[in-house]
């Protein structure tokens, strides 16, 4: 039997289950174990963003060079985000998933061809593999305003709140793809135009879980666009990354963001940069909700190494894809695009 939107949306019926059902149970393998995990004193670079204009200038720049090359992922304070802003964004977001379940859908069904939606893990994963704790809603957010039409109208300040966030956030991705592509010697603009033209925010809500040990939030990836930019909340350690063979959680500092390099990046800089691999964990006690923004290119993009860090001693790595398809094999494979995607394999 066909079961409804609504019966589907985890955020409406984890409260009904006492224990975690077996369509959401993982596969051993991919548990959050607790032996991989390390020290909690172990964590990405926090870089502080208000020493931009101190000189040296370099210094700002060297440090995130160095965190998007070891880590691919660091969080950035002093960003020029305002602290009430992200507030407020969390904030309406969690209004927004309190709502009953027939007004969310409702919110988020606007747009004709389904690009401003609210979807929980078994529309986008197999319906027959295990299923993810989380829902999650996702609409473009672009500079010009196209597609806010579409986007919620309850809560009732959803759009004045969530368009000023998101021009913010543009404001500092842009910034630090200029830094980046200072770093990598390339002109100030080069991520300025069609390359990061059409970004959008994944608004993620994680319910409380009864048996976090047997569940994932989201499971290993790497993000599909060319940064993300996250804002979550405090106190709550549910994001890891990978890196080198073992799970760092990364420990949410004060009115932080955190950054990471996506896959789109990795590729363009033949790999000078990297696209971490991270997970969310769940937990028993407290419901958590992140926004990600991701800065990701127009679908006609050609998405390849950049042809002036090719030399004789770096070959391109990997052979060029279109944004569309690049999308659109993501949605099936999910990360493993990248093998794909290599010369040599
Ligand atoms: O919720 C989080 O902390 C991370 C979300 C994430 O990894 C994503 O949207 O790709
Ligand atoms: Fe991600």
């Amino acid at each position: 039997m066909e079961m409804k939107m609504e019966e589907i949306l985890l955020s409406s019926w984890f409260k009904l289950h006492p224990s975690v059902p077996s369509s959401h149970i993982q596969p051993p393998e991919s548990r959050p174990g607790e032996l991989l995990v390390a020290a909690s004193s172990k964590t990405i670079p926090v870089i502080d963003l208000g020493r931009c204009d101190d000189p040296p200038p370099h210094d700002t720049l060297s440090l995130i060079m160095k965190a998007s090359q070891e880590y691919g992922f660091f969080q950035v304070i002093n960003h020029g985000v305002s602290e009430e802003l992200m507030e407020d964004t969390l904030n309406i977001l969690k209004e927004f998933y309190d709502m009953p379940p027939k007004e969310k859908i409702a919110e988020s069904s606007k747009s004709p061809n389904g690009i401003c939606k609210l979807y929980t893990s078994a529309e986008v994963y197999r319906k027959d593999a295990p299923q993810y704790w989380k829902d999650t809603l996702r609409h473009p957010c672009l500079p010009s305003g196209e597609y806010m039409e579409f986007w919620p109208q309850k809560p009732e300040r959803y759009r004045e709140i969530v368009g000023k966030y998101t021009e913010e956030v543009r404001k500092l991705g842009m910034k630090i793809l200029k830094l980046v592509g200072e770093g990598l010697g390339l002109t100030a603009d080069y991520f300025c135009g069609e390359l990061s033209g059409s970004p959008v925010i994944l608004a993620h809500h994680y319910p409380p879980c009864p048996q976090p040990n047997l569940t994932l939030g989201i499971p290993k990836h790497k993000d599909p666009s060319l940064v993300t930019i996250l804002l979550q909340p405090q106190g709550i350690h549910a994001l890891q990354i990978l890196k080198d063979g073992q799970w760092l959680a990364v420990d949410p500092s004060p009115n932080a963001l955190v950054v990471n390099v996506g896959l789109l990046l990795q590729i363009i800089s033949n790999k000078r940069l990297i696209g971490a691999e991270h997970r969310v964990v769940t937990n028993a006690n407290t419901a958590r909700t992140s926004v990600a923004y991701f800065i990701n290119p127009k679908d006609k993009c050609v998405i390849q190494p950049e042809i002036s860090l090719i030399t004789s001693t770096t070959p391109p790595l990997y052979k060029p894809i279109s944004f569309s398809d690049f999308r659109t094999n993501f949605l099936i494979k999910g990360s493993s695009i990248e093998a794909d995607l290599l010369y040599h394999p």
